[in-house]
């Protein structure tokens, strides 16, 4: 069944042999394919430096086509729109054979000139790739010509500021496209319904009502192959500068006064703007950060056992933090963010925690009453869950916890998309709403840098300081403690029991 209809479109992936292309964009495309997203004016021109034909490019995404997907009746037909092109970024020569191959493809697709562009490499070759895209005439076409950057975005303010202005030169900001692949999941993009759309809880949104908010991104696996990006990156960089304050920015945003890509950007960039910065000395009571060893039995790898890891890193894997957000809604409410590698569970949560009614009638003392509380499931179950309180079955007057849940997955019955295949049929079809601008980027750099400042200066003597397959260290249970809240749990069965 058609999904919307899209305009014609060359999607050309560089990076194409790569980890990213063949486990998320191959599949996102051919599910869009599938749904009819995507029909008889589409191409995909793989470009990547080995030396590999077209059949072996077109093996290696059947491969990752008959992993990822059920559905394999239709690979045959998808596969007929892929091309490869061997190419180094590298040499300036060779962008104009690229255009060649683009302006063959426009013609026997009859892809009206529109192009977008994927940058599924390492950020060290966004600049050159989109100088040459520009300087060799590949954007110089009819239709539209989209950039999609993936992150990280930059190492820092400076660089990224840098990266950006490369970028500009080639291309306008409407036109830029990076991906933060959170912007992409069904219930981060619910968080704005949720809000927006219910009576009952907008009014509630706010200092008086909400005591904290805990958002909580935990990995099982460690960082495995990833050791060399890892150490540059660690888990403040990697986790906290993109996803993490983006769904801070989210859930602390005011109403936007329509929902165009414009009007949501500047609500979430007055909340970055609002972050109260920590620097110097003064992160250590605001954020902490852990480095995962060994489990308790000894059989996993601790983080520094890791290939390209250094035997004395210093590189954070585990981030939790308290942002305060300094304007008339937020004062004194506490957004405490944790994320990490190789944790117990892994799961995404937002757990609001609403005030304590002002007189609890029904307060005994053996047992306490529970805070309202609202969660909502990001993954890897997507849905919502309001604790109540209510009366016990029984005589008297007892309050008993429940739970009014609802499961996006058990109710609609179907496999919400992946992140992936949203943010591409987003981009084909034009809308930059969840992608993120430079404003949003600057502002959470800008935060993150004094953060990381500090840790760069103070070697973490304690590390590693968790187990692996831990909760993190100790010191983010006492980050909360301190304000006389606790971490609410975030496995499937301690919040879904
Ligand atoms: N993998 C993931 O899950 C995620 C990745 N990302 C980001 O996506 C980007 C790509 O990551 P990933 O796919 O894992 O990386 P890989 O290392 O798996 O792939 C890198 C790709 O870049 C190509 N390449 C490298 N140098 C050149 C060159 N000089 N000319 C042409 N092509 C070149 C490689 O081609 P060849 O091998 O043929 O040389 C390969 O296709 C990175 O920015 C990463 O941070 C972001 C989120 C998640
Ligand atoms: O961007 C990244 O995200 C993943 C976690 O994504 P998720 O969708 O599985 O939650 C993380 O593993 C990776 O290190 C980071 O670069």
């Amino acid at each position: 069944m058609k999904q919307t209809s899209t305009p014609p479109t060359l999607i050309m992936i560089f990076g194409a042999t790569g980890d990213l292309a063949k486990r998320k964009l191959y599949p996102s495309l051919y599910q869009l394919y599938l749904k009819g997203s995507l029909e008889k004016q589409f191409a995909v021109l793989g470009i990547g430096r080995r030396e590999w034909s077209n059949e072996q490019f077109t093996t290696h995404i059947r491969d990752s086509l008959m992993t990822a997907s059920d559905n394999h009746d239709h690979i045959d037909s998808f596969i007929e729109h892929c091309v490869y092109e061997s190419h180094d970024v590298e040499d300036s020569s060779s962008y104009i054979k690229l255009k060649h191959v683009a302006d063959e493809l426009d013609e026997k697709f009859d892809l009206k000139g529109n192009r977008i562009f994927y940058l599924a490499m390492a950020p060290e070759f966004f600049g050159t790739i989109t100088d040459h895209l520009k300087s060799d005439g590949l954007t110089d076409n009819q239709g539209f010509c989209r950039l999609v950057i993936e992150k990280p975005f930059g190492h820092s303010l400076p660089s990224a500021n840098a990266l950006n202005d490369q970028i500009r030169q080639s291309f306008p900001e409407e036109s830029i496209y990076r991906i933060d692949h959170y912007l992409g999941k069904e219930m981060v993009q619910n968080i704005e319904v949720i809000r927006f759309a219910n009576a009952l809880f907008e009014p509630l949104w706010n200092s008086r009502f909400i005591s904290n908010i805990q958002i909580t991104s935990s990995e099982v696996l460690g960082v495995e192959e990833r050791g060399r990006y890892y150490e540059k990156s660690g888990a403040l960089r990697d986790m906290v500068q993109n996803h993490m304050l983006q769904m801070v920015a989210l859930l602390a945003m005011e109403p936007p006064i329509s929902l165009s890509t414009d009007e949501i950007r500047s609500e979430k960039v007055r909340v970055l703007r609002a972050m109260r910065p920590v620097e110097g000395k003064e992160v250590d009571n605001y954020f902490i950060r852990g480095q995962y060893g060994s489990d308790y039995k000894r059989e996993q790898k601790g983080y520094r056992e890791n290939d390209n890891v250094d035997s004395e890193s210093n590189t954070e894997t585990f981030v939790a933090g308290k942002v305060m957000i300094d304007n008339f809604r937020w004062a004194g409410v506490p957004f405490y963010i944790r994320t990490g590698k190789s944790m117990a569970v892994k799961s995404t949560k937002i757990v609001v925690q609403f005030k304590d009614i002002p007189m609890n009638l029904y307060y005994n003392k053996e047992h306490s009453m529970d805070p309202n509380l609202l969660v909502i499931h990001i993954q890897p179950d997507e849905g919502i869950t309001l604790h109540l309180n209510a009366k016990k079955t029984a005589q008297g007057i007892d309050t008993d916890s429940v739970k009014l849940s609802y499961s996006a997955s058990s109710i609609d019955g179907i496999n919400t998309p992946e992140a992936y295949e949203k943010l591409l049929l987003d981009c084909i079809l034009g809308d930059a709403t969840n992608f993120t601008h430079w404003d949003e980027v600057k502002h959470s750099w800008s935060f993150v840098d004094k953060i990381s400042d500090h840790w760069e200066k103070t070697k973490d003597t304690s590390f590693p300081n968790y187990f692996a397959g831990s909760m993190g260290p100790h010191k983010s249970d006492l980050l909360l403690e301190q304000d006389g809240f606790e971490w609410w749990p975030i496995g499937e069965l301690e919040v879904d029991e």
